[in-house]
């Protein structure tokens, strides 16, 4: 692909382009650092504070399953000498159910698993002997028992704790349990559903089967959750924050711990959708204060660009002028060019030494024009002017209407000076010839080498009786100038008038004319003037 074809970008928006670009991506990268960083450390925030959440809970609930332990520990003691008595075993299940929401139902069982007392009564339990396997296990046990969640005869779905009775003696008499039932208003929920935050977040609680036994929704209460790492870590007993995924698949920040006296777990959780809520905003709030920074930024690039491209553009344009510049007015434009370049504020580096470079190069142009077109202009022997230049010069007369004298003027018997002394010394003598034409001439004089050993004089606003005297002092003055080696020579001159736009001849004939008086000059002895 040739240069031409390539399109040609501006300074000016080549560094518009690329600094914008550097700015964008900057704030994007930064914008995204922040909000990379504000994300994780909300996250680990999140994880960090449902950790420590849950491990709050996991204590109180353990508190509070030591403290029911204890409680029923207190009356088992209590009831060991009462277990004959229906008022006093009514009276204890009562005083401990009743006045307290810590247990739902309180019942007392005796070694053969038959229900001596209940509160509330309205169980309907009284009397009845317990089939389920809780009830075998308390009874089998002999220690305090936290049962895993069950079905109760009466239909509930609970967790029993339950403390052994035993005689002064040491015999076994049975038990007393309290229930919590799971899907009713209970002790668990009063401790643990306070809790229960507005902006998405709550827990959860599972037994050691990984069934849930608190769910702030009642109805999930039951259910069994499979592949969820974070159970199964706490249902292991350790502690500690995961990224889950719900069953609801939501993506969750859960933070877990163990309530260590009844193998539970408790898992506190959050969305990230609603842990992240807040970042999108604040990063736009971040966006909108560094806006002004911002645009301020991209004048200051804009002004910038301007003032970097501005010297180069000016040198453009400045050398743009050169191309446009018809070839025989190069050197006067040149000029314009170089002193219009000149003045062009390079106010760094680069843009200096370029302006150097070029006002350099266009010096040095210029003069080579100067010399080529004096070349053209300039017989190279005399230094007169050349054919081409007595041209020029007439035509400017017959463009000004300048009325002019012409004298021409011819060596005599030149042959013989070639013959006799050789070329050089010829060539010395038409040099010496033009020296001396020099001498007679007037500054607007116009000297021309028009053959071998004729030449030309052109005399502007000269008549011709004047143009005659100029001639013959000229023709005196060679004729008494001693040339070296050669001695001295004579010329022979024509003069012709062309006295302007109403000269009856034209300028072509003017010359012919003073071609003829030359002519006969030579004619009439040589050595002489003749005037037509
Ligand atoms: N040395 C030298 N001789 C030149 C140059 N140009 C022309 N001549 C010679 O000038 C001579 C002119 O001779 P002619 O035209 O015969 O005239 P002439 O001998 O001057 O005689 P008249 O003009 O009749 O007086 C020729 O011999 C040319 O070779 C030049 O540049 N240098």
């Amino acid at each position: 692909m040739s240069s031409k074809s390539l399109p040609k970008f501006k300074l000016r928006g080549l560094i518009l382009v690329l600094a914008v670009f550097s700015v964008l991506i900057t704030l994007g990268n930064s914008f995204y650092a922040t909000y990379e960083v504000q994300r994780s450390l909300l996250i680990n925030n999140t994880l960090e504070a449902n950790r420590v959440y849950a491990a709050k809970l996991a204590e109180v609930t353990d508190v509070f399953l030591d403290m029911a332990q204890d409680r029923l520990a207190y009356s088992a003691e209590m009831l060991s000498d009462q277990m004959h008595s229906e008022a006093g075993l009514v009276a204890e299940v009562r005083r401990l159910q009743e006045p307290t929401n810590t247990f739902n139902s309180v019942v007392v069982v005796n070694d053969k698993a038959r229900v001596l007392a209940v509160s509330p009564e309205a169980l309907g339990l009284s009397g009845e002997t317990l089939h389920s396997r809780q009830a075998r296990l308390s009874i089998a046990a002999r220690a305090p028992v936290i049962t895993d969640p069950f079905i109760s005869a009466a239909g509930n779905y609970l967790i029993s704790l339950s403390h052994p009775i035993f005689a002064a003696n040491g015999e076994y008499l049975g038990y007393i349990a309290g229930s919590i039932y799971l899907q009713q208003k209970n002790i668990l929920n009063d401790i643990l559903g306070k809790h229960y935050y507005q902006d998405g977040s709550y827990l959860y609680v599972v037994d050691r089967n990984k069934t849930l036994i608190y769910h702030p929704n009642p109805e999930r209460i039951g259910q069994r959750i499979e592949h969820n790492p974070a159970i199964d870590e706490v249902i292991a007993g350790n502690e500690g924050a995961y990224r889950v995924t719900n069953s609801q698949g939501v993506a969750m920040l859960a933070g877990f711990a163990p309530v260590t006296n009844a193998g539970w777990g408790v898992v506190a959780q959050r969305p990230n959708t609603m842990t992240l809520a807040g970042l999108d905003g604040h990063i736009i709030k971040v966006f909108l204060k560094s806006l002004p920074l911002v645009l301020l930024t991209l004048l200051g690039i804009w002004l910038s660009a301007l003032l970097i491209s501005r010297p180069l553009w000016q040198l453009a344009s400045g050398t743009r002028q050169i191309d446009n510049t018809p070839l025989n007015n190069a050197q006067i434009n040149n000029r314009t060019t170089q002193d219009n370049i000149s003045h062009i504020n390079s106010w760094y580096f680069e843009a200096a030494q370029l302006k150097r470079a070029i006002i350099k190069s266009m010096g040095l142009l210029n003069d080579k024009i100067s010399q080529l077109h004096s070349d053209s202009h300039t017989d190279a022997m005399t230094e007169l002017l050349n054919r081409r230049a007595m041209t020029q010069v007439l035509d400017s007369y017959q463009q000004a209407h300048t009325p002019f004298s012409v004298i021409t003027l011819d060596i005599d018997l030149f042959k013989r000076i070639n013959d006799t002394y050789g070329h050089d010394v010829g060539d010395e003598v038409i040099k010496k010839l033009a020296q001396l034409m020099r001498l007679q001439a007037r500054k607007e004089d116009q000297l021309c080498r028009s053959g071998g050993e004729e030449f030309m004089i052109f005399l502007p606003n000269t008549s011709q009786d004047t143009a005659v005297r100029v001639a013959e002092r000229l023709r005196e003055l060679i004729a008494a100038t001693d040339i070296p080696t050669v001695g001295t020579i004579t010329v022979s001159l024509g003069v012709g008038h062309w006295s302007g736009a109403d000269s009856a001849t034209s300028i072509n004939d003017t010359l012919k004319l003073a071609d003829q008086a030359l002519y006969q000059a030579k004619q009439q002895g040589r050595n002489q003037t003749v005037a037509l």
